[in-house]
């Protein structure tokens, strides 16, 4: 469960991103996230991995409450959510392998469960043969299946991704979208924020419409409700 109470965000140049949000999001739930440019969608996702804090409210990210959560106990609420950005963010130098495993390599995992998880999910991915490739070999919407195989690698309850077919083919994105259906049917919560009127209005789910920082419509099976 992810809920949000009351939660304002202001920048330290003053700008204020989010002015007074509530949701709540069950386990489970595929969640997009819509809204002009400059609404606060990165910010309202920035808060939820705690890449951002807010200025005022209550967040609860399954059974942990963000507010007293110390700074050392961060990683530990990553393990529960994995992260996925329009840009990739793969390590250039690492092999599609070497990118995933990382993931489990920083919490200690032992090699045997290392191995063995990497190739479980770089299979399910459709990776398998390119494991030892590095991101410079592969095409956008093959690295994009590295980063979202290093993000789901933990097994982790919730999946965020912040456009993350921005920049990938109408095609390509199709095939991305299927991958985060298969996530989601396994029982993996999915927040998607998204400027893709197609995807949105295909694919009918739960949609968040922000502007200037507030909610502006919260629907079941909802449409992108913008002019692209
Ligand atoms: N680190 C920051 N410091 C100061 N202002 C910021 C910062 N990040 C975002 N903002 C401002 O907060 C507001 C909301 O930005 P945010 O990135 O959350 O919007 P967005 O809806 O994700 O936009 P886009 O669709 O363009 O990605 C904008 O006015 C933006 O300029």
């Amino acid at each position: 469960m992810i809920l949000m109470q009351d939660i304002y965000k202001t920048y330290k140049n003053g700008v204020t991103a989010l002015n007074g949000i509530n949701i709540n999001i069950d386990q489970g739930e595929f969640v997009y996230i819509v809204g002009p440019s400059g609404a606060g969608k990165s910010t309202f996702i920035k808060l939820m991995y705690r890449e951002e804090k807010p200025s005022k409210g209550k967040i609860i990210i399954g059974e942990k409450d963000l507010s007293d959560l110390k700074e050392k106990h961060v990683p530990f609420l990553r393990r529960d959510i994995g992260v996925i950005f329009q840009d990739f963010k793969l390590l250039p130098k690492l092999t599609a392998y070497e990118n995933v495993a990382f993931a489990l390599e920083v919490i200690e995992e032992s090699p045997k469960v290392i191995r063995k998880q990497v190739m479980e999910v770089l299979e399910m991915v459709g990776l398998k043969n390119k494991a030892r490739m590095i991101p410079t070999e592969l095409s956008g919407g093959e690295q994009q299946r590295v980063s979202i195989a290093r993000a789901i690698v933990n097994k982790p309850r919730i999946v965020i991704a912040d456009e993350p077919t921005g920049n990938l083919d109408p095609e390509t994105s199709w095939e991305i979208m299927e991958l985060f259906e298969e996530i989601n049917a396994r029982g993996t919560t999915i927040i998607m924020a998204t400027h893709s009127k197609e995807i949105v209005d295909r694919k009918k789910k739960r949609v968040i419409a922000f502007e200037d920082g507030v909610i502006a419509r919260d629907e079941q099976r909802g449409e992108y409700g913008y002019e692209v």
